[in-house]
């Protein structure tokens, strides 16, 4: 069948309705991600002018290769399944777009090639992908994670595994996964003395997708590596803790409820997942012609008023785990902010939120609206 995304017309194989199971070639869910990716694109080529070349490291049916060689980059597609690389052939033909094509694995590729950018968008996690990127590219690595289940420690043992870190199921499990994935991916960096600064990064339905600008510098990866440390979580009231470093020092007891029921996850990366100011400039060049401009622009939105604190609280938890009703989010964020404590909306859902003060502070700032 043929479907239209940003502009360029591709066959996939099959029914590519919501909800069925999706085809191995072409995710109509991910078209957010793809929209984000050509808007980033866009406004990474302004930021670093000398960026030319792009590897669509999984290329599948060629749509992130046929779009960003339909945006004037200099694309090369791969892809270790040959009806893959036959569909993206096709793909990049149909839309009368130049590519090299590798039918190969991914990785022997990066050994042999430097890229400006490298796009791994595999299915699972990107870490057996990572080491040769950050080996081999000169600028930005674009990576999808859709193993959220190890990311957010819910399948504890695959996610020590695949991250090299402890992952812990706690209610802010798809920012948990962000912080596990950008750790995992910095010490990645770090053996080749690159250093990492993630530009872009979004939790959204079932992935996390981040954009890390390189600098190849080692004072540049112990920068990076700088900005990992652990969280420290009471799974009775919720509070948590954070202390940058690379050797843990979890709390014994919880220092708000006394509780003994301590998580410690680690180790994390507790900076900013994004440069609010690029993530201005991605939003302003995402067309009205996307298919998802609107939540493409929503989300950018988000991400730059978010907070930089390293976990977020949702609210409608809170207030259960207090047996309140809860408020509207403007009303509970003012009384936050009249309080004095900061306080914004986080991306993680429509009744998340970041603040600076800790569980109690949350409660005594915010229950008089809630009563
Ligand atoms: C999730 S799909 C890629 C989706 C595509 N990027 C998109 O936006 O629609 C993952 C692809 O990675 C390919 N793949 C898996 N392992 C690979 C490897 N080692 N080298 C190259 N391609 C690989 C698979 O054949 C599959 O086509």
């Amino acid at each position: 069948m043929r479907v239209t995304e940003g502009g360029v017309e591709l066959a996939v194989p099959g029914e590519q309705t919501e909800g069925v199971e999706e085809s191995v070639f072409y995710n109509p869910r991910q078209e957010l991600n793809r929209d984000l990716t050509i808007a980033t694109l866009r406004a990474y080529r302004e930021r670093e002018d000398r960026a030319e070349t792009y590897l669509d490291a999984m290329t599948a049916s060629g749509v992130r290769g046929v779009r960003a060689g339909a945006d004037g980059w200099n694309v090369t597609c791969c892809d270790v399944e040959e009806d893959a690389i036959d569909l993206a052939r096709a793909n990049l033909e149909r839309n009368d777009v130049d590519a090299a094509i590798e039918h190969r694995n991914v990785n022997a590729l990066m050994h042999d090639s430097t890229f400006d950018v490298i796009d791994l968008d595999p299915y699972g996690t990107p870490m057996p992908f990572a080491d040769a990127a950050f080996g081999n590219c000169r600028d930005l690595v674009c990576v999808t994670a859709t193993d959220t289940a190890p990311l957010c420690g819910a399948h504890f043992n695959s996610g020590v595994r695949s991250y090299s870190a402890v992952p812990r199921n706690t209610d802010y499990h798809a920012e948990m996964g962000v912080r596990i994935l950008l750790s995992a991916l910095a010490r990645s960096g770090a053996r080749f003395d690159v250093g990492v600064d993630p530009i872009l990064t979004h939790a959204t339905s079932h992935y996390v997708r981040t954009y890390l600008e390189l600098e190849h510098k080692p004072t540049a990866a112990d920068a990076a590596l700088e900005e990992l440390g652990y969280i420290s979580h009471c799974e009775d009231c919720t509070y948590r803790e954070t202390a940058f470093g690379l050797i843990a020092d979890p709390l014994e007891g919880c220092p708000h409820c006394d509780g003994n029921r301590m998580l410690t996850a680690g180790p994390v990366w507790l900076g900013s997942v994004r440069d609010r100011e690029f993530v201005a400039a991605v939003r302003e060049r995402v067309p009205d012609a996307f298919g998802t401009a609107e939540n493409a622009r929503n989300l950018c939105e988000t991400l730059e008023a978010e907070l930089d604190e390293p976990t977020h609280y949702d609210q409608h938890k809170l207030c259960r785990n207090w047996g309140l009703p809860a408020n509207a989010m403007d009303d509970f964020l003012a009384d936050l902010r009249e309080a004095g404590y900061s306080a914004s909306r986080a991306h993680y859902g429509g009744t998340t939120f970041k603040t600076d003060a800790n569980v109690g502070q949350i409660r005594d700032a915010t229950e008089d609206g809630l009563a």
